[in-house]
């Protein structure tokens, strides 16, 4: 692709601009920002890739680009919902590779026999998701090892049986032809990101077709799971390269899936490898010039694996290690909704846009079911000073929410970074109220009651362990020294949930409720005043709401309790109204009288 009018999507090597930086055509908008004018980092999640690609470029990239040095960040495409997004596709033809090809060729739904064209355009394999083999791997490893090296991929031959993951693969396709063909006018442009798209899905064949064979006891080693989604972000970016670059605007794709193993990484996810990721990233985005970098929000395959170390959403966490990396004045995540509101705004009618929320907020409503940003975001920018800003990709003109520690808080200058935090931001914290209201649901809730054959700590200890065995993480956890009751996400499958009981039965008897939800109410001025958990409970019995647990505490600005999932909406309302909602101007204010 490098040379031609349209962009530089290739994940080979030698297309990077380091070692041949594309001239730009003459049709394109010059980009000729001042060198020393502050870099902003966008970052548009899936579904705003998915739905709004052209209103991205015409309304959103394009009224920055003459003030700012704009980086954009994408993560892989949904058409209406994240559940029904590549990522989710790609996760589902992961598993999909699992089962077992029938010897024999006798062709199943969703299977196929492979016909030579289909397999015709074999991808270079230099543009597989290079994973160096320098690069030390832990023995979980190896198995990929064996099939993602330098080597052609295996595929099927003809008239072998076609797997089953290839409904899905076409699928990934197909909706990537589609947005193409709907978004794009210019042909030459179109003509090239179909053929990026179609060798790309390829290699996603070839790469299924080798983890089938190299699978060991029905699993798809982590590190290959982690490839198979990055695919996700380079369509997604290489989709809005194009897209930008129809709309006039220079762009360069940037994949990062190269960028762990140059950093000569040691293998812990630290606060280290986070710096030096961001150094790391910032150098390759600074070598794009004058252009707009396009970057995968999708970062390689890491040591102990993406998904498993930092979740779904990792491409905020991506974000905001590049915008620490060149010091961007401003992170903006753009959504689909207009910021952070009291409360999720498709349960809560009135619930309302929160103009400045503090970091630790943030993270609380992320943890407990407001999954608007990633938590791990915000620690990231925060600690070098940058303002983080969820804006609606519908609603441009909008101010956002601002995720900045609150400097009246804090005590300390206000750093040059919060030059963008406008006054109407500060203005508009709300002093005397809780921020926002939170809801978790498919939530479970595990009782244990000790058999008192060893004394408390080790009746607590035996518990823990069992759970760290099982890699379950603990939303909230109420102890006596006899009896412990703690509300886990609903995520176990239900062999694995029954050897977990099975185990925990060692410690006591044990009880468990299903179709829970975690309530919370959180805000950093409820540090200081009296009666809120009070007033909470108090509505939540008047409205006929059984508490099952409660916890109060461990996070001065959280007040959790679990509640049967059924009472969700109706107790996230309950308290929104009682604990967030503004009084009318005519009640809760004194006079002016008229005497
Ligand atoms: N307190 C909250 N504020 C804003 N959105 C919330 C909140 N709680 C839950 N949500 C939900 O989070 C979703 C986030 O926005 P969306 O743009 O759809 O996500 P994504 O970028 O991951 O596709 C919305 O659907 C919204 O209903
Ligand atoms: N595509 C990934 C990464 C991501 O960050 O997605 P989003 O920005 O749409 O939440 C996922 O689905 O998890």
């Amino acid at each position: 692709m490098s040379g031609s009018s349209t962009p530089s999507t290739s994940s080979s090597p030698s297309s990077s601009p380091a070692s041949s930086p594309p001239t730009t055509p003459p049709n394109l908008h010059q980009n000729t920002i001042d060198p020393s004018a502050p870099w902003l980092i966008q970052k548009f999640g899936g579904t705003s890739v998915g739905k709004f690609a052209v209103k991205i470029a015409e309304d959103v990239v394009s009224n920055y680009i003459d003030s700012n040095k704009v980086a954009i960040v994408c993560s892989a495409r949904s058409g209406s919902t994240k559940a029904l997004g590549t990522t989710n596709l790609l996760l589902r033809a992961a598993s999909e590779a699992l089962v077992r090809r029938k010897p024999g060729g006798v062709s199943t739904p969703g299977t196929g026999t492979v016909t030579p064209m289909l397999f015709g355009r074999m991808k270079d394999t230099s543009q597989s998701p290079p994973i160096s083999p320098t690069r030390s791997r832990s023995s979980s490893d190896h198995q990929h090892q064996t099939f993602n090296c330098l080597a052609p991929l295996a595929v099927p031959q003809a008239g072998q049986e076609l797997p089953v993951y290839n409904v899905t693969v076409d699928l990934i396709r197909q909706e990537h032809l589609n947005a193409a063909g709907e978004s794009i006018r210019d042909p030459d442009i179109r003509k090239e990101l179909e053929a990026e798209i179609e060798s790309d899905c390829d290699w996603l064949r070839s790469f299924l077709f080798a983890s089938q064979d190299a699978k060991v006891i029905d699993e798809i080693s982590l590190r290959s799971r982690d490839s198979i989604i990055g695919l996700g972000e380079r369509l997604a970016c290489k989709f809005m390269t194009a897209v930008l670059r129809d709309q006039g605007i220079d762009a360069e794709y940037v994949s990062l899936e190269n960028i762990v193993p140059e950093m000569d990484e040691d293998g812990s996810l630290d606060q280290a490898f986070y710096d030096r990721l961001a150094i790391a990233v910032g150098e390759r985005i600074e070598l794009c010039g004058q252009r707009v970098p396009v970057v995968t929000g999708f970062f390689g395959p890491v040591p102990g694996s993406l998904l498993r170390q930092v979740g779904r959403g990792y491409t905020d966490l991506l974000s905001a290690l590049l915008a620490v990396g060149v010091k961007a004045s401003e992170l903006q995540i753009w959504k689909e909704v207009d910021g952070i509101f009291t409360a999720d705004p498709r349960k809560v009618a009135t619930a309302r846009v929160i103009p400045l929320i503090s970091p630790d907020e943030a993270a609380e409503l992320t943890y407990y079911g407001s999954e608007v940003v990633h938590p791990f975001t915000m620690e990231q920018v925060i600690r070098k000073k940058i303002p983080i800003r969820i804006k609606n990709v519908e609603n441009p003109a909008g101010l956002g929410t601002v995720i900045y520690p609150d400097p009246e808080e804090e005590g300390k200058e206000v750093p040059v970074a919060r030059q963008s935090v406008t006054e109407h931001d500060v203005l508009g914290k709300e002093s005397k109220r809780a921020t926002a209201v939170t809801i978790k649901e498919r939530i479970i809730v595990l009782n244990v009651n000790s058999n008192r054959k060893s004394v408390s700590h080790g009746f607590l200890a035996g518990i823990f362990t069992t759970l760290d065995r099982f890699g379950v993480v603990v939303d909230l956890i109420s102890t006596s020294e006899v009896h412990v009751s703690m509300a886990i996400e609903d995520g176990l499958i239900p062999k694995i949930m029954d050897r977990l009981v099975r185990e925990l039965r060692k410690s006591g008897t044990v009880s468990v409720h299903q179709d829970m939800a975690i309530l919370s109410l959180v805000g950093k001025r409820m540090r200081n005043m009296v009666g809120i958990a009070g007033n909470m409970f108090t509505t939540l019995a008047k409205g006929n709401v059984n508490i099952e647990m409660i916890s109060q505490g461990a996070s001065e600005i959280n007040i959790s309790c679990v509640i049967e999932g059924r009472d969700a909406v109706k107790a996230l309302n309950l308290i929104h109204q009682s604990c967030l909602q503004i009084p009318p101007p005519s009640q809760g204010r004194i006079g002016p009288w008229l005497f």
